[in-house]
């Protein structure tokens, strides 16, 4: 028998750990950011050394990471409403908001400072619009306004191959401008494929994304209709001979897939999620698309110069 008043504590598991902090940063999303900007490092001319070039792409993580983290801690509200994200560390009560911000903004000006001061100002000044560009514009702007949310904002998810391209040469060249272009457009196939099957997440968020605002239809239309702009712009830098046989065959060939799968989403017409495989495929493809295609465009260079 004891006069002291029950204390409930919570469980150790309920305590942020870094496991925590770093699925703030998004870490799988960010993998296909960072491997982009490494190979506009990789694919660009001249000389960059080994010390300052693995800066430049850690100063890309960390800064995407940080912006990330931006993201999630001002949509901490969507995020508990929506099944794919309602476990994450601030909706789930891990993170407290304050120290997901101090985290977030400390990573960020930490990683624009040390690009600044190792690398050069132009890739600097790159990862500052990025990194505005996604909290700001994206996340904050478009995302609860319009359904082009992810057109206009997703051109922050554009911008790393260019950053590596600059941390190199100092300069935006016509390539770089391309891959920006390659990016910008190969956004809202794989956004909408995968926004199709996770639609009732978004509705009850209340979130704007076009299979909710305006139908199955009208994204799979949309889908069709980026697709083949994309293909055609992975196609240049090939036929501007900016780049080689190895980049401009595997940009036709991924091309190829790209569009059969995107006219096989446009064919379908569930509108149950469980029925949607055409979708899965495409978001899924979307990703290795992008890998590769990247992959090639580094060894085109190192292996063709
Ligand atoms: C506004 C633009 C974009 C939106 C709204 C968007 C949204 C999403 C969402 C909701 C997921 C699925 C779940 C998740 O892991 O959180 C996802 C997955 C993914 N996204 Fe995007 N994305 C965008 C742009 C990009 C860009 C620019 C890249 C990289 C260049 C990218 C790379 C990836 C990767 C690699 C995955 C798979 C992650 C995994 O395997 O779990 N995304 N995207
Ligand atoms: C500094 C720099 C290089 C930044 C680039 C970061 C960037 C723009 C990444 C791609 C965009 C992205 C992860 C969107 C996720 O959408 P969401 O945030 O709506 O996804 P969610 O629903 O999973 O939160």
């Amino acid at each position: 028998m004891s006069s002291v008043p029950a204390v409930s504590v919570p469980p150790i598991s309920d305590f942020a750990d870094w496991r925590d902090y770093f699925a703030l940063l998004k870490p799988r999303v960010m993998t296909l950011v960072v491997f982009t900007g490494l190979c506009g490092l990789l694919a660009a001319p001249g000389h960059i050394h080994p010390v300052i070039g693995f800066t430049a792409v850690l100063c890309i993580a960390v800064a995407a990471g940080a912006s990330g983290a931006l993201n999630m801690w001002y949509e901490a509200d969507l995020d508990a409403r929506m099944k794919r994200t309602a476990n994450r560390p601030i909706p789930a009560g891990r993170i407290d908001p304050a120290a997901a911000f101090g985290f977030a903004v400390s990573l960020a000006v930490g990683a624009v400072v040390v690009m600044a001061l190792a690398v050069n100002f132009a890739s600097a000044a790159l990862l500052t619009v990025s990194i505005l560009f996604y909290v700001f514009v994206y996340t904050v702007w478009l995302k609860r306004r319009t359904p082009q949310n992810i057109v206009i904002g997703g051109a922050a998810g554009a911008f790393p191959p260019v950053i590596g391209w600059a941390a190199v040469t100092g300069d935006v060249t016509a390539l770089p401008v391309l891959l920006f272009a390659l990016i910008f457009l190969w956004t809202p196939p794989h956004f909408w494929s995968l926004a199709l099957f996770v639609r009732g997440d978004y509705a009850n968020a209340g979130v704007p994304m076009l299979p909710v605002t305006h139908g199955e239809r009208a994204t799979r239309i949309q889908i069709l209709a980026y697709t083949p702009l994309l293909v055609a712009v992975s196609l240049l830098p090939w036929a501007m001979r900016l780049t080689g046989a190895i980049y401009g065959l595997t940009a036709a060939a991924l091309g190829a897939v790209f569009m059969a799968l995107a006219v096989a989403v446009f064919r379908n017409d569930a509108t149950d999620p469980a029925a949607m495989r055409p979708e899965r495929r495409l978001f899924a493809f979307s990703v290795l698309y992008l890998f590769v295609l990247f992959g090639a465009l580094v060894a085109d260079r190192w292996l063709l110069g």
